[in-house]
């Protein structure tokens, strides 16, 4: 596949991608893998590589929440490009290095407050995000540690096998119109494949984030299992899916998948600007104003 990331060289060069992991991480064996195979990753994204079993751990720690600002968005992607060019891994487990939080969506500061043209660039490493995962021709399985809205549900929804734990916390959905804001029309395809068509128009409108048990009962989630186990049942259930030749499975995924991904192709700059046009409007920004603030008031 090829996809062009499409970001600012600066902000391409102010990462260091593929460098070391600092601190604690530094040179720690791969939990399940032989000796000499060590973690790497960015500042943000922690790689736990397991070269025999064929498969990548993808911690997300952009912490407090695991929100996909720009530059979170756009280690991800080379993360993922590095594990897909590398013929080692034939699959890969993401999840989350933020106790509770999987990952709390598209990051709002990226979208309030901003000019048109860094809209325009955030909205285009979201595209390019989802297009990475969602057609990815590894086995992308998610381990949702972690409660996951929006931007969140997205990334999970675009893994071939969801594994949720089962914390009452933890719930899971695209609650945009909650926001003020509305789910782009890929979003909303996404769901719609996932739950089926009366479902996702309930959940869309209503802004529904499922707690484990409903989101397991309406099929956003494929299993539910004890906050211990997601990593392990994430394992045996990636190696089920290994078993199954990679040509026939890539070009199967490819087949279900590609009419969804090309509605977004043929028309990503259009997309660009709806979403720079929509966003920048008064009653948008002031939505957005009032949810950042009802977030810190929470706080107390
Ligand atoms: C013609 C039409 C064209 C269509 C165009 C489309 C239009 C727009 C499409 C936009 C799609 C948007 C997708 C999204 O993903 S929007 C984000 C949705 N996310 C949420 O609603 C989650 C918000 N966060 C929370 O509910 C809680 O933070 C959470 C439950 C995740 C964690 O709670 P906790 O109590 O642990 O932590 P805090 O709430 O105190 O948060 C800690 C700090 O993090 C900040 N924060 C939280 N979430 C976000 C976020 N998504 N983006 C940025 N910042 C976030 C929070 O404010 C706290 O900050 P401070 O410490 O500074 O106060």
């Amino acid at each position: 596949m090829a996809l062009t990331v499409g970001l600012r060289p600066l902000t391409r060069a102010l990462l260091r991608p593929w460098a070391r992991v600092p601190g604690a991480a530094l040179g720690r064996p791969a939990a399940g893998s032989g000796d000499g195979v060590r973690c790497f990753g960015s500042p943000r994204v922690l790689v736990e590589p397991d070269p025999a079993a064929g498969v990548a751990v993808m911690k997300m720690r952009n912490p407090p929440v695991n929100s996909l600002s720009l530059e979170f968005l756009t280690e991800l992607l080379i993360s993922l490009e590095k594990l897909e060019n590398d013929k080692t891994f034939r699959g890969i487990i993401i999840t989350s290095d933020c106790p509770g939080i999987f990952s709390a969506g598209l990051d709002l500061l990226e979208m309030y407050g901003r000019d048109p043209a860094h809209c325009a660039e955030y909205w285009k490493a979201v595209q390019e995000l989802w297009l990475r995962v969602y057609l990815s021709n590894l086995v992308v399985i998610g381990a949702i540690n972690g409660i996951s809205p929006a931007g969140g549900c997205l990334l999970s929804l675009s893994c071939d096998y969801r594994v949720l734990a089962n914390n009452p916390k933890y719930a899971i959905g695209l609650n945009e119109t909650l926001l003020g804001i509305i789910a782009p029309f890929w979003f909303k395809d996404v769901l719609v494949n996932t739950i089926g068509h009366r479902a996702a128009e309930r959940a869309l409108q209503l802004g529904f984030l499922f707690p484990p048990s409903d989101a397991l009962q309406v099929g956003i989630v494929d299993q539910v299992v004890p906050e211990d186990q997601v990593q392990s049942t994430a394992r045996s259930v990636m190696a089920q899916w290994l078993a199954i030749p990679d040509h026939a499975r890539q070009l199967t995924k490819n087949l279900v998948r590609k009419p969804t991904a090309d509605r977004l192709l043929q028309q990503r700059d259009a997309d660009i600007q709806n979403f720079v046009r929509f966003i920048s409007r008064d009653s948008i920004q002031k939505s957005l104003h009032v949810y950042l603030e009802k977030l810190k008031q929470k706080k107390g």
